[in-house]
């Protein structure tokens, strides 16, 4: 199986049918203009509240979802370009997702053996019984779940919540995930098994897996991934490496996440009332000005009308707020 180490997502729109007649459908924009890199080994971490667009984009990486436009380039090949696309099931091999609920992806009648060796004979027809046995047990052991083959024999409800999403990680690695797109994969769990989890993750980075971390939750975006990106309404509103997003944020929007996260021995500051009155908007195809701006506590005259450009504040470190055209 060849090796991917970049899916790179440029300008992607996605754009969804609501409500309306036959003839005038109105839409809403999930993802406007987003543009982000995915690497064999490293973590990007996608943060930001409800609706903010993160599981559609992964969702249209996974090629769920097909964008309205914009590219998706697996090593420069772009896999929406017509004739270009790779066959559904090598991709759907390669990049998989692993979701919030894992009992929701685990059938109860079956025990975890099955789970694990389904996928596998269906991607690897030719291995023996014994072969697929073998790496039933490898790959759960590969997870923490040990003893694997006492573990195989059991049923999901048998399995703690953390043991279970150990279970969804172990399927994607057992048909050969290369990319794991991880929608809220710790938000479901106790907060005690989480870290758990994040590590095992962390230990399969450095077996060359690349990552998508999405999370509502910056505070782990920080510990787990290398880079961050903070979306708002289908934007990215501010990204780069992960130490400087978060130690040193810009944009209103990032800093009022990070000001949510309870640190001990700081008293939270009083938040700006703009910043927790307003509804978050619905964004559609013609909308326009920054879509932070009816939250922010620095909105200027101009936020309402224009989107705000990206501005390149360091290395790697970008933000769109009009804030920053006039550092
Ligand atoms: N198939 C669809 N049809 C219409 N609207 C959709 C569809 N899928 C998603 N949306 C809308 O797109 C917006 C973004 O949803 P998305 O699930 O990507 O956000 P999210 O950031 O992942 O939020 P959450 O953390 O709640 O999952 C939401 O307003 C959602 O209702």
């Amino acid at each position: 199986m060849t090796q991917i180490s970049e899916i790179r997502v440029e300008n992607l729109m996605i754009d969804f049918p609501v409500g309306g007649g036959l003839f005038r459908r109105d839409h809403i924009r999930t993802a406007h203009d987003v543009s982000l890199t995915l690497r064999a080994g490293e973590a990007l971490a996608i943060v930001g509240e409800s609706g903010s667009g993160k599981s559609t984009t992964a969702r249209a990486i996974s090629r769920i979802v097909k964008p309205t436009a914009g590219r998706i380039l697996v090593d420069g090949h772009d896999i929406l370009a017509p004739g270009r696309q790779p066959s559904r099931r090598d991709y759907a091999a390669k990049v998989q997702m692993i979701f919030q609920d894992p009992f929701g992806s685990l059938n109860p009648v079956h025990t975890i053996r099955h789970h694990i060796a389904r996928p596998l004979r269906l991607h690897h027809p030719d291995l023996s019984s014994a072969r697929i046995e073998d790496q039933v047990i490898a790959t759960l052991t590969r997870v923490g779940l040990s003893p694997a083959a006492q573990t195989a024999d059991k049923y999901p409800h048998e399995l703690s919540g953390g043991q279970r999403q150990r279970v969804a990680i172990a399927r994607a690695v057992a048909v050969g995930a290369q990319f794991i797109l991880a929608d809220e994969p710790i938000s479901m769990l106790d907060v005690s098994i989480r870290l758990g989890i994040l590590n095992l993750m962390d230990d399969m980075k450095r077996d060359g897996i690349g990552f998508m971390y999405i999370t509502h939750d910056i505070a782990t975006a920080r510990y787990f991934a290398e880079r961050t990106a903070v979306m708002y309404v289908g934007h990215m509103v501010e990204w780069g490496e992960s130490d400087s997003v978060t130690q040193t944020p810009f944009h209103p929007y990032t800093r009022l996440l990070l000001d949510a996260v309870p640190q001990p021995g700081r008293r939270r500051q009083a938040q700006p009332p703009q910043a927790r009155r307003a509804e978050i908007p619905v964004r559609r195809p013609d909308s326009r000005g920054c879509p932070f701006a009816a939250r922010c506590p620095q909105m200027r005259e101009i936020c309402r009308g224009t989107l705000p450009p990206v501005t390149q504040l360091k290395d790697d470190h970008y933000v769109r707020c009009h804030l920053a055209e006039t550092r």
